[in-house]
């Protein structure tokens, strides 16, 4: 006998998941911010780029840029945390894969970061050196 065709899940249903999934992701972002000092780093460095770019007065273009840059450089680090959590957890002894795998997301937040400080030379650098905004 064939079993019963799983019902549609309302609309309902489904939009509740999706606000659930979204606590979620901020209680990791939450989680992160107060284990690393590195993301702390960030919060603070974003703040700052932010306000440049409004005493700046920077063009839509150049905000996108900055945005993507400052968005690569949290997601980068973000992933790097739950790398390194699930290596702990797998690997809590030395094991050469287990730092292979810690140095390879350590490697993605600083092309991350470095493309993040192309971005901020090229779009702060000009008007820095200029003097005024
Ligand atoms: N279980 C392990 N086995 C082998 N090497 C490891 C292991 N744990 C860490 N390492 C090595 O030590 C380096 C530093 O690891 P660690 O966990 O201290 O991260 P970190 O770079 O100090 O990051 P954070 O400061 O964000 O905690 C890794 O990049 C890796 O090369």
């Amino acid at each position: 006998m064939r079993s019963p065709r799983p019902r549609a899940l309302s609309a309902k249903v489904l939009l509740r998941r999706r606000v659930a999934s979204f606590g979620h992701a901020l209680r990791g972002v939450g989680a992160a911010l107060r284990s690393e000092l590195h993301l702390r780093f960030h919060a603070v460095a974003t703040v700052a780029v932010v306000g440049l770019g409004f005493y700046y007065g920077i063009a839509r273009l150049e905000w996108a840029l900055v945005a993507l840059a400052v968005a690569a450089v949290w997601a980068a680090e973000l992933v790097n945390t739950a790398i390194e959590a699930l290596t702990d957890l797998a690997s809590p002894h030395y094991h050469a894969l287990a730092g292979r795998a810690k140095d390879v997301a350590a490697g993605a937040v600083l092309l991350a970061a470095l493309g993040a400080l192309v971005v901020g030379a090229l779009v702060f650098g000009p008007r820095a050196f200029a003097g005024h905004p």
